[in-house]
């Protein structure tokens, strides 16, 4: 199993960006984890698409793109034209969902939907089969550098279960407060793509750390 290590540039140097992505383009990991926020699905506001379009301009991996904003359907053929690879949603921010997921799909995007640390896998059930990616949130959406929810491991659990016999290339990514001290056990949960911020851009030496969480996801015991 190849995981998936996806650096948030949410907690990159925005003086030093290019800098940043030729780290990231150097390093083990596999996409850009790219975090959009407006200011009212989420109390923070992070970037939009000029920031975006510079990301593409120098990325060498794909754009795995989170949109925590109301209206996603609004905006996701600009998100696609300026360079995403998979857009995910917000299960809390979709009035439709069904066809918000046939939207990003139409747009020549993977689609996932992002479910917030009080918001069961089950509400999935009808819509999993269409699916790319569920983005399990393992603290509040809107900030880097929070504490890992603990009952993220139960959730993966149950998305687990749910796609059996299913969909079960789906990739499951987990996102916040994740770090060198609970990838293991993440991948032994079931999870196989994994959001880092703070545990990757906080530390000395990134590219060191990246290639640590790698090393620590393929030697893992997955369920
Ligand atoms: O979606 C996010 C915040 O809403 C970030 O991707 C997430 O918090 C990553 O940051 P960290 O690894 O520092 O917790």
């Amino acid at each position: 199993m190849n995981y998936i290590i996806a650096p948030s540039i949410l907690s990159a140097d925005f003086g030093n960006l290019q800098r940043d992505i030729e780290m990231i383009n150097q390093s083990e990991a596999n996409w850009f984890h790219v975090d959009v926020m407006d200011g009212v699905f989420v109390p923070n506001i992070s970037f939009g698409f000029p920031v975006m379009a510079a990301v593409k301009k120098h990325a060498a991996k794909p754009l795995d793109v989170h949109l925590m904003i109301v209206e996603p359907d609004k905006y996701i053929e600009e998100f696609a034209k300026a360079g995403a690879d998979r857009i995910t949603v917000h299960y809390e921010a979709c009035t439709h969902l069904h066809r918000t997921i046939q939207l990003i799909k139409a747009s020549g995007c993977k689609a996932g939907v992002a479910l917030n640390p009080h918001t069961p896998v089950t509400l999935l059930q009808d819509v999993i089969e269409d699916l790319d990616l569920v983005l399990i949130m393992s603290v509040n959406p809107g900030f880097g550098g929070q504490a890992f929810i603990h009952n993220t491991y139960k959730k993966i659990k149950d998305l687990k279960n749910l796609i059996q016999g299913v969909n079960e290339d789906l990739v499951i990514e987990v996102d916040g407060g994740v770090g060198l001290q609970n990838i293991a056990t993440l991948v032994s949960a079931g999870a196989n793509a994994f959001v880092a911020g703070n545990a990757i851009f906080a530390t000395e030496n990134p590219t060191d750390t990246i290639a640590k969480m790698k090393q620590l996801t393929s030697n893992a015991v997955s369920i």
